[in-house]
């Protein structure tokens, strides 16, 4: 198989990009769903920014000037560079925060433009920080949670749901929901659709517009290289721009932050999901990733993502492993990952980090796999299938080593 990846890499139109990225030689990183590496020209950029933005330009380098492009409006630029890769216009897409406080502020949002409705629908089983941030607000008595299976949530609306949140790409399955079909269904029945792109964005292109979506959420630091804790963005459909309210009103969302004023007026559209100072250091890290990812261009991302699980499950299968796969196996059907399970899946994770396989575990069985196709070779395929025989093979995940549970999975 190994001869096959090279030739497949071969001819790959995006080869030559894995070089536009830092990755540590004899890594293979198969967590770029979680982290994504890092862009050799974001370290130029930061730096630039630190000394010469902020070392030498000190406040002025918020407005634009010969010393740079100015930091105020980097959540809108950002934004607007975002907005293709999701179907959205440039003035429906702002960089913010995480993507949790943003689900805050959506999902408020949302349940005072259904009045009367307090239902936020979901997905049991959905990434915790969208059940939480529900169940923060349902403590407040300003909503109630409705969990539904995925095959039943067309099923759970009635007339008390205000809004249907799910997570567009499971972050554990990779399983991917029917945008179109579950946009129409809450809309059928009255309510509003949030979508958390956060397994989406960069890695696979979506049409939020073409779709009807209201709302939706992105994670900065996973398929879109945008660094630890990089600004998350949110998406708010145009027709929606001149209702919104969001609890969350500080400055920065205000109409005009620098008139001082005593009282809050929202900002129009999309600006007003601002609340605090923009997060400089981290968007300037983020704008590189996006630009990169903007470049390499994510229906060309989607091709190779899909080829390249394809090309992973062909070498399983040559190697005889039978694992059982969560995923599901028609690639349209699912993100840029492949989950298996197995009840030694942490051990069998730590032993191929262990050989520079950087996977992850999901709790309690789940062996994580991400396909970032920006910087993965087929190569990685099938030198990641070669390691995960051997290390099945020979019984090395039993190692006491390979037991011990760190803080961070
Ligand atoms: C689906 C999903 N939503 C939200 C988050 C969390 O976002 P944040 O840490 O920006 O709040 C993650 C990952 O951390 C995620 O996988
Ligand atoms: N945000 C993370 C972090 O701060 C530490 C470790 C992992 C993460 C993650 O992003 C987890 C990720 N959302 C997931 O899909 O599992």
């Amino acid at each position: 198989m190994l001869d096959r990846a090279r030739e497949l890499d071969g001819a790959d139109p995006l080869d030559g990009f894995r070089d536009r990225f830092t990755l540590p030689d004899g890594v293979i990183y198969l967590d770029g769903n979680s982290l994504g590496a890092l862009p050799k020209a974001a370290v130029e950029r930061v730096h630039q920014v630190v000394t010469g933005e902020w070392g030498e330009g000190l406040i002025r380098s918020w407005n634009a000037s010969d010393l740079g492009v100015g930091w105020i409006n980097l959540p809108q630029r950002i934004g607007a560079k975002i907005a293709p890769m999701i179907g959205a216009r440039a003035s429906e897409v702002i960089v913010a925060d995480s993507v949790s406080a943003n689900l805050f502020k959506l999902i408020s949002a949302a349940l005072t433009m259904r009045p009367g409705r307090k239902v936020i629908l979901s997905e049991l089983g959905n990434f915790p920080t969208d059940l939480y941030m529900i169940q923060g607000l349902q403590e407040q008595g300003l909503a109630e949670q409705r969990l539904a299976a995925r095959e039943q949530i067309a099923d759970a609306f009635d007339d008390d749901v205000a809004l249907l949140l799910l997570t567009h790409v499971h972050y554990k399955s990779g399983a991917m929901h029917d945008m179109a079909a579950l946009t129409n269904a809450a809309h059928e029945a009255g309510a509003l659709v949030l979508w958390d792109l956060s397994h989406t964005g960069g890695a696979m292109p979506v049409d939020l517009n073409a779709v009807g979506a209201d709302f939706a959420v992105g994670c900065g630091y996973k398929y879109l290289c945008g660094g630890p804790g990089a600004p998350a963005y949110a998406f708010v459909a145009g027709r929606h721009h001149e209702t919104l309210c969001q609890p969350l009103s500080g400055w920065m969302g205000h109409a005009r932050p620098f008139a001082f004023d005593d009282a809050y007026i929202p900002a129009p559209g999309v600006d007003r999901l601002l609340c605090g100072t923009p997060q400089v250091l981290s968007m300037s890290a983020l704008e590189v990733g996006v630009d990169l990812i903007a470049e390499i261009g994510v229906d060309r991302l989607y091709t190779k993502s899909q080829a390249l699980s394809e090309f992973f499950l062909e070498c399983l299968s040559d190697r005889d492993i039978a694992l059982e796969l969560v995923s599901p196996s028609d690639s349209i059907r699912r993100g840029s990952q492949l989950s298996f399970r197995h009840e030694n899946a942490y051990a069998i994770c730590q032993a191929l980090i262990a050989r520079g396989v950087i996977g992850d575990f999901r709790d309690p069985d789940i062996l994580r796999l991400g396909f970032a196709p920006a910087y993965l070779r087929f190569e990685d395929m099938a030198e990641a299938v070669r390691h995960l025989a051997e290390v099945l093979q020979t019984g090395e995940w039993q190692r006491d080593e390979f037991n011990q549970r760190a803080a961070v999975t």
